[in-house]
């Protein structure tokens, strides 16, 4: 409904009569809201997020699947939704979870209002949750399996007995879930205001992209800096990969756990043999070190967020990045051809390596999608540099 031509959203947006929602943990923990997403159930594990903007580029984290996400920023929804800003063509995360939407929705660039996004991808939203109480919940005792339902059938035990019938992420595989299904190019630069998109001018270097779950900014990061850039699907072999003579192979995020991704695993092996240059983020930087020999874990509740400082081991320097990742790299594990780069002054956990023989690295953070220069893109630059000296 719009209010003097500005689109107006209630907690039950669209002028229905709002529905009622639940969130349903494994421990048993039940919070009662109302619904601002399509009604359904739906269940993964429950993560906790804490960037205060980005609520479309989180949703469309194809990393999220499977996870219901909770944002500690109490507003959500402010600037609606727009058609520029998805970090791929759909909502990947479970479900979303949050204290309040605001009444009323305004940017310049919004086409729809969160809750009538959520909706149209036919995906399940609660509001007027205590997010500061479960965040702690999260915190204290891990990442939760839990059960969203919204509706007029739900059903609280019913709600507890799915939370905890939720299998777990661990040993899941979900990166060919959400891969692409065949091989496409990539030629869009970012997003500049007045001007939106560009596209690529320059041709330097040829580089293909493995999807385990990309990012279209990271598409975006290489096309920028003169990457023909060519994604393909996740269990491409490496045969197929060497065969379109890449200057640089670039592994993406993704969902899921890195280790029963045994076909990535191989592939990356046979990369590394072949001597191309290798670039991981987060899914991408797991496989990267499973293929060397190093171990992952899962962790207690993840890093979700961003603005987490990440130290750069040689420099000190600190780099602010985006995170999302519940598996991280176990440090101990390392072989002695894989070498430190980064570790999380948050918790000390390892965020990036480099391969002491062979031009490969791997970084656990993200790039911020939105524009402007983001200490992560430096990464960028370091690829394109090994691609340039190989
Ligand atoms: N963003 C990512 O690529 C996440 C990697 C992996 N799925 C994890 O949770 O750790």
């Amino acid at each position: 409904m719009t209010l003097s031509g500005i689109p107006f959203c209630l907690p039950a947006a669209g002028g229905e009569v709002s529905t009622t929602a639940i969130l349903a943990l494994e421990d048993g923990t039940l919070l009662r809201g109302v619904s601002i997403g399509a009604s359904g159930c739906s269940v993964g594990e429950v993560v906790f997020n804490t960037a205060m903007t980005g609520y479309q580029e989180i949703l469309t984290d194809p990393s999220y699947a499977r996870q219901l996400v909770t944002l500690t920023y109490p507003h959500i929804g402010n600037t609606g939704v727009n058609p520029e800003d998805g970090e791929s063509a759909d909502i990947h995360a479970a479900g979303l979870i949050v204290r309040n939407v605001p009444g009323r929705a305004n940017n310049w660039r919004m086409t729809e209002t969160l809750p009538e996004y959520l909706r149209r991808h036919g995906v399940v939203g609660i509001a007027d949750i205590d997010t500061r109480k479960l965040t702690r919940i999260l915190r204290d005792k891990g990442a939760q399996r839990g059960c969203l339902w919204a509706g007029d059938d739900i059903d609280e035990a019913a709600a507890v007995a799915r939370a905890r019938d939720f299998p777990g992420l661990k040993g899941m595989d979900l990166a060919r879930e959400v891969s692409c299904d065949a091989p496409y190019p990539w030629e869009q630069t970012p997003w500049a205001l007045g001007q939106g998109y560009g596209v690529r001018e320059e041709s330097r270097y040829r580089v293909v992209v493995y999807d385990f779950g990309v990012k279209f900014n990271i598409l975006r990061l290489l096309a920028a800096r003169g990457c023909e850039v060519t994604v393909v699907p996740a269990t491409t072999p490496a045969a197929e990969v060497l065969a379109r003579h890449p200057d640089g192979v670039m592994l993406s995020n993704g969902p899921g756990d890195p280790e029963p991704c045994r076909y990535a695993i191989e592939a990356i092996r046979a990369l590394l043999d072949a001597g191309v240059p290798l670039f991981g983020i987060c899914l991408g930087h797991q496989l990267l070190a499973l293929a060397c020999g190093a171990r992952t874990v899962k962790m207690k509740f993840g890093h979700h967020g961003a603005n987490h400082p990440v130290q750069d081991l040689e420099t000190s320097q600190v780099l602010i990045t985006s995170q999302n990742h519940g598996f991280a790299v176990d440090e101990d594990s390392l072989p002695a051809h894989l070498r430190p780069t980064h570790r999380s002054l948050f918790d000390g956990t390892l965020q990036g390596v480099a391969h002491t023989h062979k031009p490969a690295f791997g970084f656990q953070g993200h790039p911020e999608a939105s524009p402007g220069p983001h200490d992560v893109e430096g990464l960028f630059d370091r690829f394109i540099d090994l691609m340039a000296a190989s």
